[in-house]
């Protein structure tokens, strides 16, 4: 049931539980701390950017955030060793000219070398065997950080990385399936393997060793998925629990049948999109949504992926202080709260 290599610990019952794969199995084998994160060493890269959408201020998210006092909060309440270069990466020098559309993309150029570049520091903080706060950004940022930590993930444990997937949306769009042409709506078509490149430029620099599998990926909180996404969804079998499954189930129940799937040998990355609250929460951002997650829950799922020891990475994107301004420090205190759950915090 479970492949064993030497980074991971064997123990005995694999694979029990109430619906087997679905629900999170305690005895399962897990991975050799040695393979993991080094305790409390935290890589992390602001990253100033928003062309993966069309609206500006996304990229001021990172300050919002850092000058909210995450950084310090990292450090001094979560004792945290910080490597941080102390900026705001905005890529300038990496602007091309022209950006025309390209298979219907928007920046496709512009959002290639950032995401290229971001994919080199994300590995290199991986590699060094950090783990890896990537402030965003919009959700395009999403192509560099999992490509670099899936490939050190690969170099480190010889083993493919789970994504979860946090967002109202399903990202997921081929440049085709798009009706948009806004790429933070695509890096997992990319990340897949679902959508590829001929060229180098803009995706074809995402090789095998940087992608995750179909089958490794799994999505909490959506509830705006376009009908071209959800073909794709269906056909290859992605596992997604969406908000009615939230309903249904309970945050507790959908986050144990989440990692089931995963299983506890298996690093993980995750990429927490702020628009998956309810704008009740988090009203800033580009594409709000109704009918999302309180707050607690997205705390909560934040704190049981990080219970599980095998988070190794995690995004927080598409805050955007300059929409819905009388929001904005709400928003800004929401991504706060999910980062510091994700590292640690705990209640008591
Ligand atoms: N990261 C996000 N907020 N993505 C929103 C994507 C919306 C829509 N599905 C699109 O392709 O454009
Ligand atoms: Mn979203
Ligand atoms: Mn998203």
């Amino acid at each position: 049931m479970h492949s064993t290599t030497d980074a991971v610990i064997p123990n005995g019952s694999a694979g029990s539980g109430i619906n087997g794969h679905d629900s999170y199995d305690m005895d399962a084998p897990t991975i050799q701390p040695k393979f993991l994160p080094k305790r409390n060493e935290l890589g992390l890269v602001a990253v100033g950017f928003s062309g993966g959408q069309c609206k500006p201020g996304v990229d001021a998210a990172p300050m919002a955030l850092i000058e909210s006092g995450l950084v310090n909060q990292l450090k001094d309440d979560l004792e945290y060793t910080l490597h941080y270069d102390n900026q705001v990466h905005a890529y300038s020098d990496l602007m091309p000219a022209s950006d025309p559309p390209h298979r219907g993309m928007k920046n496709a150029s512009a959002v290639s070398a950032v995401t290229q570049k971001l994919s080199s520091q994300v590995y290199e903080h991986a590699k060094h065997g950090r783990f890896v706060l990537t402030l965003g950004g919009d959700h395009s940022i999403a192509i560099g950080t999992i490509s670099g930590t899936a490939k050190a993930m690969r170099e480190r444990l010889g083993r493919d990385m789970a994504v979860i997937w946090v967002d109202a949306h399903a990202d997921i769009n081929t440049p085709e399936s798009s009706d948009s042409g806004n790429i933070h709506g695509m890096p997992l078509a990319f990340l897949t393997g679902l959508a590829t490149e001929e060229e180098d430029k803009p995706f074809g620099w995402v090789k095998e060793d940087q992608r995750v599998s179909v089958k490794k990926l799994v999505y909490i909180g959506l509830r705006d998925v376009d009908r071209g996404e959800k073909k794709i969804l269906r056909e290859n079998g992605i596992k997604a629990f969406s908000m009615h499954d939230i309903d249904r189930h309970g945050i507790g129940k959908v986050m144990d049948m989440a990692l089931g799937w995963i299983g506890r040998d298996t690093p993980i990355h995750l990429s927490f999109d702020i628009d998956a609250l309810d704008p009740m929460w988090a009203p800033s951002t580009g594409t709000a949504v109704r009918g999302g997650l309180t707050l607690r829950e997205g705390d909560f799922i934040a704190e049981c992926v990080h219970e599980t020891g095998s988070l190794v990475a995690l995004d927080l994107v598409e805050v955007n202080p300059s929409l819905e301004e009388q929001g904005a420090a709400e928003t800004v205190r929401a991504g706060v709260s999910i980062v510091r759950c994700a590292l640690g915090d705990t209640l008591l």
